[in-house]
């Protein structure tokens, strides 16, 4: 914005036919804007030609400004300093010593090296808010290229995603657009738990040489999506796609693959992963929808239902669990149904929580499925789902830290503007004690994260699906309540801000309708809590190295 003004000028448009106010050394015109200000034309009036950055910050958050800046900035104050404004989430410069990072080790040995440096400073330097690698603390597991990354989705979502979130969940559904962007960023292509699939894309990541890619830069990219602080968000771009895909990877025919994977990969396709049943959610070996073997042998006919399934409004294709053989779990199977065959029909489901994320009920009616869509073996789709598992509840346990934080941050920056009883809310011990046990139970969590994703990129999946099933399923559960405390909390710090929708609590108010669609998909806390005992036991006692 090139324009200056003097606060002179600024000053003789304060009336309500021409109403001029500075926010942060900028001018806004607010003439015509008055009449839909949701906090009402008065209160502008009041302070039209005049410099109102105090009462402004008073009401609103830095959202506000980004949404309405292009529309609204008219100029700056001629006296304005040349420096950014200080909510900027850039690199910063804060004195040290240790600021030059070693160059990227290989994809399977992520900087694991004694002598690693700290990387630079980065984001608003809210301890807790960010990792501590974020404040140059020192950290084996990540270098220059997860920096990279980060920089590169933070940018992206603070400019085109979080300013428009609110209203994308209020309309229940996200642009198309934003998900091509996903997949002409190169993202998708390193979704899906395994080394970036740089063979059938196009669109590769440029920030990343895909050969170092690995497991942290995914868990940077789940992080950095869930900055936004919807849940509907993040599941509408990854929570179809991060667990329906992964299996027709891994375990689809070479034609299907190459047939569809560089369509969903470029964004221009969807997938989803279709489990969950009217009447069988955790208990997967129940499951009843059937996939019966043609007559000639040629393909499945399929019937029956599925609920809860995220993204199934918008997709192509499904990775279904079907039922071929007998009862239990060597009776089961994973198919890829793909819509346009016929007989496959979605419905919205009005849900809780995570609005944006189409969640929806399938019906499978005759619907004939080439048997080259077969996924794996026939009747040995029990162990491909659980082996998932893994991937789906690490993209959970991501997502609920991250937006832990994100209730933490919002908490401490509110904290530190409200007044009450004369002294700002950080400055009451029992506000303090509640950012306490929020940043206490994210930090453990995440430390905990971190290891799991090192001993992920160390073990096979086999390996991985024995051994670190049961401490995944365990943090699953830690995640999940860490999530619901921070929630909670950062609702009562809120108050009644975060009992109304939008507005400075609005981040707030919407992950804690989220909480559930955490807590019990991906396996509900008690399962997990439960798995997480009973499979490790097990586990040791196979392996032979328990002594009791
Ligand atoms: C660039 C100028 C401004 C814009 C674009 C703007 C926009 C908004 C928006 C979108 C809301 C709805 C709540 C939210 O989403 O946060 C809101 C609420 C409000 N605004 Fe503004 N506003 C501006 C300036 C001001 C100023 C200067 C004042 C005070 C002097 C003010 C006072 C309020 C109040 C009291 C509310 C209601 C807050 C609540 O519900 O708790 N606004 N404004």
């Amino acid at each position: 914005m090139s324009k200056t003004f003097s606060q002179s000028d600024v000053s003789s448009h304060n009336k309500a036919d021409s109403l001029w106010i500075v926010v942060d050394g900028d001018v806004y015109d607010l003439t015509k804007f008055q009449d839909d200000h949701p906090g009402g034309k008065k209160i502008l009036q009041r302070v039209a030609g005049k410099d109102a950055s105090k009462q402004f910050w008073k009401y609103h958050n830095e959202g506000i400004l980004k949404k309405y800046q292009k529309q609204l900035q008219i100029g700056s104050l001629d006296s304005k300093p040349q420096a950014k404004p200080s909510a900027e989430p850039m690199p910063v410069a804060i004195p040290q010593k240790t600021v030059a990072p070693k160059a990227a080790s290989s994809a399977a040995a992520p900087t694991a090296h004694e002598d690693a440096e700290a990387l630079e400073p980065f984001g608003l330097q809210i301890p807790f808010a960010d990792p501590s690698w974020y404040q140059s603390h020192h950290s084996p597991y990540f270098n220059e290229t997860h920096a990279a990354l980060r920089n590169e989705v933070r940018a992206w979502i603070d400019a085109e995603v979080e300013p428009n979130v609110t209203e994308w969940d209020e309309k229940k559904e996200v642009p198309a657009e934003i998900y091509k962007e996903l997949g002409r960023r190169g993202y998708l292509a390193g979704l899906l738990g395994t080394s970036y699939q740089k063979d059938y894309t196009d669109n590769v990541i440029k920030c990343v040489p895909t050969e170092k890619w690995d497991l942290f830069h995914e868990m940077v990219l789940t992080d950095e999506l869930s900055r936004s602080g919807s849940g509907g968000f993040v599941w509408n771009l990854i929570g179809g796609f991060g667990i329906g895909c992964p299996p027709l990877v891994k375990f689809g025919k070479k034609p299907l693959i190459d047939r569809i994977l560089p369509g969903i990969l470029n964004g221009d396709k969807r997938i989803c992963l279709a489990i969950t049943e009217p009447d069988a959610g955790s208990d997967v070996a129940n499951l009843t929808c059937e996939a019966k073997l043609s007559e000639d042998g040629k393909h499945y006919i399929v019937n029956g239902e599925k609920k809860w399934i995220t993204n199934g409004i918008w997709c192509d294709y499904f990775t279904t669990a079907v039922r071929t053989g007998g009862p239990g779990m060597n009776g089961v199977s994973l198919l890829l149904i793909e819509r346009e065959l016929g007989g496959v029909s979605t419905r919205r489901m009005d849900c809780q929580g995570v609005w944006s994320s189409g969640t929806t009920y399938i019906t499978f009616e005759d619907v004939k499925v080439p048997v080259g869509n077969l996924l794996g073996k026939e009747n040995q789709g029990f162990r491909a789902i659980m082996t998932n598992f893994n991937h789906e509840r690490i993209g959970i346990i991501i997502q609920c830290l991250r937006f832990s934080r994100v209730c933490f941050e919002e908490s401490v920056k509110y904290g530190n503007k409200r007044k009450t009883f004369g002294k700002k809310l950080v400055d009451h011990p029992v506000i303090r004690l509640k950012l306490a046990h929020m940043a206490r139970q994210i930090e453990a969590s995440y430390n905990w994260l971190e290891n799991i994703i090192y001993q992920c990129e160390k073990m096979g999946d086999t390996e991985a699906m024995l051994r670190l099933g049961g401490p995944i399923a365990s943090l699953k559960a830690q995640a999940t309540v860490t999530f619901e405390f921070c929630a909670r909390e950062a609702s009562q710090i809120f108050g009644g801000l975060s009992y109304s929708r939008g507005g400075q609590g609005g981040k707030v108010e919407r992950l804690y309708r989220d909480v559930r669609a955490y807590a019990i998909p991906g396996g509900s806390e008690e399962i997990m809590l439960d798995l997480s005992i009973r499979q490790s036991m097990k586990v040791a006692k196979m392996l032979g190295g328990m002594k009791l």
